[in-house]
């Protein structure tokens, strides 16, 4: 759907995107990121809005720098910032931007009473759209970008300023914008814990550079964690060094866990595929040991900021992305 290669982004005081290249396949993808990373520098390149310093991008297969108009026609775009007229309804506003997008007038009035409905605003679609909430104004900015039927969305953080509520019902109509309309979807946060949940694919973005990019699954179980915890024995006076021992000499890296508080006789290990439970079990069995707990600890995408060298200015943001994204 969108490949970039070496795509740069330099303003006179900052470059926005340094060499940027990642492949977006379908689904829903989100685009991970501290404020100032480059997401909606990278939305306005693929949009054909904003043209890059260097490198090239694909958005559907068009060229971004020659093919701009045509994309924006495939693709559907919600900006970050407040950008509705206070002094019309949605409706009037949907169908206003639905017939810009080339709509003849009965499609554009019912395409934009379906697309209206399916964000969730109902009677209130006749008022003017200064009185609603912040996340009434989300949706008729979701509305609009869907209403021409696009192949493709830019959402670039449609939960901002939305109460955790409000970004659970924003988060859902996002899912299903992929599974009842088959539109996939580009979503930008820098809520790392909420794309987590959300999205098929992640691509972290940090400084301009690409930190990551893969699918969320494979986020979270390459770094899941298990926290094992052994009955002792007559034979195995310390069940937890037993275990330790065996899975060391089967090439397992095994960490004690004992010094973590309240964590007693704990082992940590690292499973890096599916065979390791099964490790697992057979070393407890074979040792004739019992299992007092194996449990998950799983990691999440946010930890990928935290692996860095922890010192420049994004740091803060950082920290500020993870603790609100657990
Ligand atoms: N038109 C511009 N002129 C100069 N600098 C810019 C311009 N647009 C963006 N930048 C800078 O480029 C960097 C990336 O900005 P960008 O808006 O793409 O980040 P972002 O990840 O979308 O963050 P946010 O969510 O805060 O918008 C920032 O340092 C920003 O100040």
């Amino acid at each position: 759907m969108i490949a970039t290669e070496s795509l740069s982004k330099r303003f006179p005081k900052v470059t926005a995107l340094d060499r940027l290249t990642v492949d977006i396949g379908p689904g829903v993808t989100g685009l991970v990121g501290a404020n100032g990373a480059g997401k909606s520098t990278l939305i306005k390149i693929l949009l054909g809005l904003s043209p890059a310093t260097e490198g090239r991008a694909e958005v559907l297969g068009l060229d971004v720098a020659t093919e701009g108009a045509a994309i924006r026609e495939r693709v559907g775009y919600m900006p970050e910032h407040d950008c509705l007229p206070p002094d019309v309804s949605a409706t009037e506003f949907v169908v206003h931007m639905a017939r810009m997008s080339g709509l003849p007038p009965t499609a554009a009035r019912e395409r934009t009473a379906d697309t209206l409905r399916h964000v969730g605003l109902y009677e209130e679609r006749y008022r003017p759209i200064g009185g609603y909430s912040t996340g009434m104004k989300q949706r008729v900015k979701l509305a609009q970008a869907l209403v021409h039927d696009p192949q493709l969305v830019f959402l670039d953080e449609p939960t901002n300023g939305l109460d955790p509520v409000g970004r659970d019902e924003m988060l859902g109509l996002i899912r299903r914008v992929h599974t009842d309309f088959g539109i996939s979807v580009l979503v930008t946060s820098h809520l790392l814990g909420e794309l987590e949940r959300t999205c098929d694919h992640v691509v972290v973005v940090d400084g301009g550079k690409l930190l990551r990019a893969s699918s969320t699954t494979d986020f979270t179980q390459t770094t899941t964690t298990l926290a094992l915890e052994v009955t002792d024995t007559d034979t195995h006076p310390d069940g937890t060094r037993a275990v330790r021992d065996a899975l060391h000499a089967r090439g397992v890296t095994v960490q004690d866990g004992s010094g973590l508080p309240g964590a007693g006789h704990v082992l940590l290990l690292t499973v890096t595929a599916e065979e390791t439970y099964d490790l697992v079990r057979d070393v407890i069995a074979e040792l004739g040991l019992g299992l007092v707990r194996m449990e998950q600890r799983r990691h999440h995408i946010a930890e990928v900021f935290t692996t860095g060298d922890g010192q420049d200015e994004r740091d803060e943001q950082r920290k500020e992305a993870v603790g609100h994204g657990g």
